[in-house]
């Protein structure tokens, strides 16, 4: 099978910095990846590289051929980006801001159509944005601001969904909310690859790429306790995965415990 993103020795630099050093993956269609790791791995930049949005040496390849050879339009009708604290114009309305994420829909100048609308309403009924659509995002808190950012994301309705720490912000009920959305995506065959600090959330992804220092060190299930070990093992022993009922939870290693 095709990867729906794949990355051949990929390699970023800032600032006079190797941030990515050498990265082969691959992220299979359909499937959810969580990319986890500590402060500074470079989880963020490898989510950016695979949107196309750095520079960078190496290969990323979108099922089997070179991003760069996309045109702009066309990679954002196929990839959708949730950034980390995007700076969004604060005085924009909810609305045209979920709108914004079916321009690639749009045809040069064209006015939104009936379709668009419709998408629209939808990813904000999805992230029960809706009662704010008359709102600008500036008379939102923090994490009502990110459901329009996730709305925005995804009314492009994209194959593959790109987002970066999209639970910043959101309280536990909208974090089981947005947990809800991925599987409903993913039930649709989309393709979805976030990055999370929340690792207990992070294990009901199919597949997680453990980071470190520019490098993946493991990519297997969230369910092989090879993966939990390299998880622990990232985060210094600090943290100890369990299982209960069913699903896997973080606890913190103190001296005592
Ligand atoms: N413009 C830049 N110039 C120089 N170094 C940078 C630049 N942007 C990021 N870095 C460095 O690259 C490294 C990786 O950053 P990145 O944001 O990808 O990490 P991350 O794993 O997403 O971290 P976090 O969990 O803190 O969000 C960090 O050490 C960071 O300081």
């Amino acid at each position: 099978m095709t990867a729906a993103l794949q990355t051949v020795q990929l390699q970023v630099q800032l600032g006079g910095y190797s941030v990515l050093r050498g990265i082969d993956l691959q992220i299979q269609p359909g499937r959810w990846t969580c990319v986890v790791g500590p402060n500074g791995a470079g989880k963020s930049t490898l989510l950016k590289a695979l949107a196309g949005l750095l520079p960078h040496s190496g290969q990323v390849l979108w099922q089997g051929q070179p991003l760069g050879t996309l045109s702009g339009r066309e990679r954002a009708l196929q990839l959708s980006w949730l950034g980390q604290g995007e700076s969004t114009t604060l005085d924009l309305r909810v609305w045209d801001v979920v709108m914004l994420g079916r321009l690639p829909h749009q045809g040069w100048l064209g006015s939104p159509t009936e379709r668009d609308a419709k998408m629209v309403e939808a990813a904000l009924k999805a992230t029960q944005a809706w009662v704010w659509r008359e709102r600008t995002l500036g008379e939102l808190s923090g994490g009502e601001r990110q459901r329009v950012l996730l709305a925005r994301a995804m009314a492009g309705n994209a194959p593959v969904m790109l987002m970066d720490e999209p639970l910043a912000n959101l309280d536990p009920p909208h974090q089981v909310d947005w947990l809800e959305q991925v599987h409903c995506l993913r039930a649709q065959g989309t393709t979805v690859v976030s990055v999370l600090h929340e690792i207990g959330m992070a294990l009901h992804a199919d597949e997680v790429l453990v980071m470190d220092q520019g490098q993946v060190i493991h990519h297997g299930a969230c369910s092989d306790l090879a993966s939990h070990a390299a998880i622990e093992a990232v985060f210094g022993h600090r943290i100890r995965i369990h299982a209960l009922n069913g699903q896997w939870v973080v606890l913190p290693c103190t001296a005592g415990s």
